[in-house]
């Protein structure tokens, strides 16, 4: 047999396919190869961790409506997922998570009540008023798959915890953008007709038409700090009241405030010649008390603010003192840095100002809005499909993921397969992997690739599990410094990738014909048919499906080897799926790679390494 393939290429790869009824068979069936389909593997885009957690046996859908991103895996069990829901949610994004899954829900939760319950949650959906922390993250014990903010801001979610545990941050952001566009129109003229002050002294029996004089709002000039998808509403409304509307936001696209009719101006500027401010930008360590007594002192005298967007913008103690020497006249808050604040707080007793209790978002539409939105997104995330909305992860459009779906399996195991090969496997050091494509590199998201090579490399040596969120973490983490280097093909560009190549740098391997001449161990695989193959070993060249698990055996290219390793296995009734050989020519060195689907016992294994010119072999598991 060996002649006969000897005779089919010089350096090239030499396969011999094997019906899969044939167990262990070695007589060749040159055509009749029956490999299942990726979508049969099960190979799911999914954030999980379903090797441990499986839940889902549904087939891989791709929404076509929203970015996807993740991640792989064998979903299998038939559990439904357990969402744990926080904070009051609207009825129709409960309706939605309870067709996927078990809905807890579970208001007003202490820190620690919190805590006890994450581990038995796979999701957890939150408004503003949970805090959901660090400890949260741990408590979870790598169960909690997502977490979705009904809402936009996300200033109470741990990022940089939820991302160290691989778990997703998604939330809901445009369903009530125009609520808290509305609330903040609605403060701005409370405030300036003191709506609610003449209210609460008409309740108290008073009739007091001098002291509630308000000032007129047409001509006046209002700054919306943060031009975002509020203050663009917001920008609009004030427009429609005559007022002059100027805006400050470092990154806003001057297009947009231009369509609008908006200046966009700088923070001074903004900021001493506004006779009303209207703060809608995120609260982040750059944003935290930007406005100070710094910032109140540069302000018009008689200045008036409404915050609608967090209360941590602004030093509450500052503003108190604003508005006790004047320089602000009055402040409509909705938003506070303790909330619920104290009940003695000072600003909120300010008689100029006006306060409601978080209520940007609360009208029935939006709540109904962003339940929906963050129902979708998250059971999304559940599925393996990804929402547009993830916070902590790159986003990989769904017409992209379905089209590199076959190539995110061949990447994890091209990693799966190099770091078994490292002798020890835990010094790795430099990881590059080499695209060849066809594609121009801006048409060509390598991240999620990047992510399961980290993955496929990475989780056969650790405890660590790895998705795309915390992939470039966890490879920072474990100084695993990747490279990656795009080599253009002049192929078809319906295929977006010709080949993938994965080197591990300064390491040694435990099968040396896997090193490269500059002493990298290299594998290199393609996607034929949907099937992702293994093409290159070192500098062997071999063809075959990576699928099941794989021995490569080392040898003196001679008659009669694949024969023997084939009894040894079929003695075990360990069944070949696919082999090839690789070799230097004729006669002369050459790597025999054999798919198997069973793992052979070590007895086989040692049988296998007796086998005299057997030179070198390794077992390795997919
Ligand atoms: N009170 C409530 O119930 C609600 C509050 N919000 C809050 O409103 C804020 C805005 O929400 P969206 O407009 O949906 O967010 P967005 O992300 O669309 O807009 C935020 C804007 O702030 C800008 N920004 C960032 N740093 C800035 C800085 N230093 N100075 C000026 N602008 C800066 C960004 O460039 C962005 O354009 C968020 O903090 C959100 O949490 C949103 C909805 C309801
Ligand atoms: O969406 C936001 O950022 C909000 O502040 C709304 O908060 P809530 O969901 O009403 O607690």
């Amino acid at each position: 047999m060996a002649a006969a393939m000897a005779s089919t290429a010089a350096k090239g790869a030499i396969s011999v396919r094997h019906a899969r009824a044939s167990r262990a068979s070695l007589l060749p069936v040159s055509s009749s190869i029956s490999l299942r389909s990726v979508s049969s593997r099960q190979v799911s885009l999914f954030l999980g961790r379903p090797l441990r957690q499986p839940f889902d046996p549904r087939p891989l859908q791709i929404s076509r409506s929203r970015s996807v991103q993740i991640v792989t895996a064998t979903a299998a069990a038939d559990a439904k997922p357990t969402v744990l829901v926080a904070e009051k949610l609207g009825e129709a994004g409960l309706e939605l998570l309870r067709e996927f899954s078990n809905v807890d829900c579970s208001y007003n939760l202490s820190a620690e009540e919190l805590c006890a319950k994450i581990s038995l949650c796979d999701a957890l959906i939150v408004r503003s008023g949970t805090k959901v922390t660090r400890e949260v993250f741990e408590a979870a014990k790598g169960r909690l798959r997502v977490v979705g903010r009904a809402g936009v801001g996300i200033d109470n979610v741990d990022l940089q915890a939820a991302t160290e545990h691989g778990c997703l941050v998604v939330n809901a952001p445009t369903a009530n953008t125009v609520a808290a566009a509305e609330h903040a129109i609605a403060l701005l003229a409370a405030m300036a007709r003191n709506v609610a002050q003449a209210d609460a002294s008409m309740k108290a029996g008073k009739w007091q038409r001098n002291k509630y004089v308000g000032v007129s709002l047409v001509g006046k000039t209002i700054a919306v700090m943060g031009f975002g998808k509020v203050g663009s509403e917001v920008a609009r409304r004030a427009k429609g009241l005559g007022m002059h509307v100027i805006a400050h936001d470092p990154y806003a696209p001057v297009d947009r405030a231009r369509a609008i009719g908006v200046e966009l101006v700088s923070f001074d500027e903004a900021i001493s010649t506004a006779d009303f401010l209207s703060l809608h930008m995120p609260l982040t360590p750059t944003t935290s008390k930007i406005f100070n007594d710094e910032s109140f002192a540069k302000m018009k005298k008689g200045a008036r603010i409404i915050n609608v967007a967090r209360g941590g913008v602004i030093d509450e103690d500052a503003l108190v003192r604003a508005l006790d020497n004047g320089t602000v006249a009055q402040a409509a808050l909705d938003v506070f840095t303790v909330e619920p604040p104290p009940k003695d707080s000072k600003l909120v007793l300010h008689e100029n100002v006006t306060v409601t209790p978080h209520l940007g978002a609360s009208t029935i539409e939006a709540q109904e809005g962003v339940a929906i939105e963050i129902a979708e997104a998250v059971v999304g995330a559940l599925k393996g499909e990804l929402a547009a909305t993830a916070v902590n992860a790159p986003m990989v459009p769904a017409e992209v993921l379905s089209e590199l779906a076959p190539y995110v399996i061949l990447a994890e195991k091209l990693g799966r397969l190099a770091v078994q090969l490292v002798a020890g496997g835990h010094g790795i050091k430099g990881l590059k992997v080499v695209y060849t494509s066809s594609r121009n590199p801006e048409d060509l998201d390598t991240r999620l690739l990047r992510a399961m090579i980290t993955k496929g490399i990475i989780e056969p040596i650790s405890d660590v599990f790895v998705n795309l969120v915390n992939a470039d973490f966890t490879a920072k983490q474990r100084g695993l410094r990747i490279s990656e280097e795009r080599i253009s093909h002049d192929g078809s560009p319906e295929d977006p990738i010709e080949s993938i190549q994965v080197l591990l740098s300064n390491v040694e391997s435990k099968f040396a014909s896997a090193l490269s001449e500059t002493g990298d161990i290299k594998v290199e695989g393609r996607v034929k048919d949907g099937i992702p193959h293994l093409t290159l070993v070192g500098s062997f060249s071999v063809d075959v499906s990576l699928e099941g698990n794989l021995i490569f055996c080392r040898n003196i290219d001679q008659p009669g080897m694949i024969g023997r390793v084939g009894s040894i296995l079929a003695e075990k009734n360990v069944n070949v799926n696919f082999m090839s050989v690789g070799r230097t020519g004729p006669r002369k060195q050459a790597i025999m790679a054999i798919g198997v689907d069973e793992e052979p016992d070590k007895e086989s294994l040692k049988k296998i390494g007796e086998v005299p010119s057997i030179e070198e072999f390794v077992f390795l598991k997919l």
